[in-house]
């Protein structure tokens, strides 16, 4: 990989309870790159996103933006990482743009109510970039399930963290929201952040995408440009099913077809 790698490791392995679940994964991916981690149910997929942002322990060797990650504070990991765990609730009726704020947490911004012009801005360009700006004093308990995963979105992006993990950020929304949300995690890579996101989405993850790592059974077994880690080898071998394929717009169209 020719660009410098902003998260980089090296023979990986975690175990959950006895079990190991993660085996020898090395990788390295560059910055403005959106990255799709793909792969079947329990292949690995989010322990490998919590074990790279350093929220489970494992073996082996992680570096982001150079530095070891063992190396860092509590605060300056959660500088470096923006994390949107899979299934996502907020249960306090707080106003929308106190949400976002909390993004400012990693940066030393305690009270929502009371932010530096430095942390309004960047809360303000997350709200825009998300589209949130006209939900800013609603409660999140009163947003749709669209609307809220758009704040939540916001609330990782107002960290400004030159890594950001998504965890099926896509789960449960209509294809609208679900276009809409790749377009921002597309430009979110396009302004210089390292996006990784994980999705079963493979037509959404092919056509978005730069990078993309497919897992089976807790190994990377493919990764690079969607047309290369997405072949019918793979798709055969990992998901057991064949695809349709096309181009549409100059876009790749991959749609899961049927089973082998
Ligand atoms: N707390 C736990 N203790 C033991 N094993 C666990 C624990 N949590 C998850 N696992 C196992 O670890 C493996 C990987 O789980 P993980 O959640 O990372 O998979 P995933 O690829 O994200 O799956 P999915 O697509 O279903 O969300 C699975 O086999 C799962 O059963």
């Amino acid at each position: 990989m020719s660009e410098t790698a902003v998260l980089v490791a090296s023979s990986l392995s975690a175990s959950l309870g006895k079990r190991v679940v993660l085996h020898d994964i090395s990788l390295a991916l560059p910055g403005r790159h959106l990255v799709a981690l793909v792969g079947p149910n329990g292949a690995g997929k989010t322990t490998l996103l919590r074990v790279l942002a350093g929220l489970l322990p494992s073996k082996g060797r992680i570096e982001v933006c150079g530095d070891a990650l063992s190396s860092l504070s509590l605060q300056e990991r959660a500088r470096r990482f923006s994390y949107l765990p899979q299934g996502h609730q907020i249960h306090w009726p707080l106003p929308t743009k106190d949400v976002v704020a909390l993004g400012r947490y990693p940066h030393g911004a305690i009270d929502p109510g009371r932010l530096t012009d430095h942390d309004a801005a960047a809360v303000m360009r997350a709200m825009q970039m998300a589209d949130v700006t006209d939900l800013s004093d609603r409660r999140v308990t009163e947003l749709s399930g669209g609307e809220r995963c758009r704040v939540a979105l916001a609330r990782v992006l107002a960290v400004e963290a030159p890594v950001l993990l998504a965890d099926e950020p896509t789960a449960s929304l209509d294809p609208r929201y679900q276009i809409e949300i790749l377009i921002k995690l597309r430009a979110t890579a396009d302004s210089g952040t390292l996006v990784v996101v994980v999705t079963h989405d493979l037509g959404l993850a092919a056509r978005f995408a730069d990078i993309i790592l497919v897992m089976s059974e807790g190994r990377l077994v493919s990764q690079g440009p969607p047309a290369d880690a997405l072949s019918e080898a793979i798709m055969s071998e990992v998901f057991r099913i064949r695809t349709y394929r096309a181009d549409h717009e100059r876009e790749i169209v991959l749609v899961p077809w049927a089973e082998v």
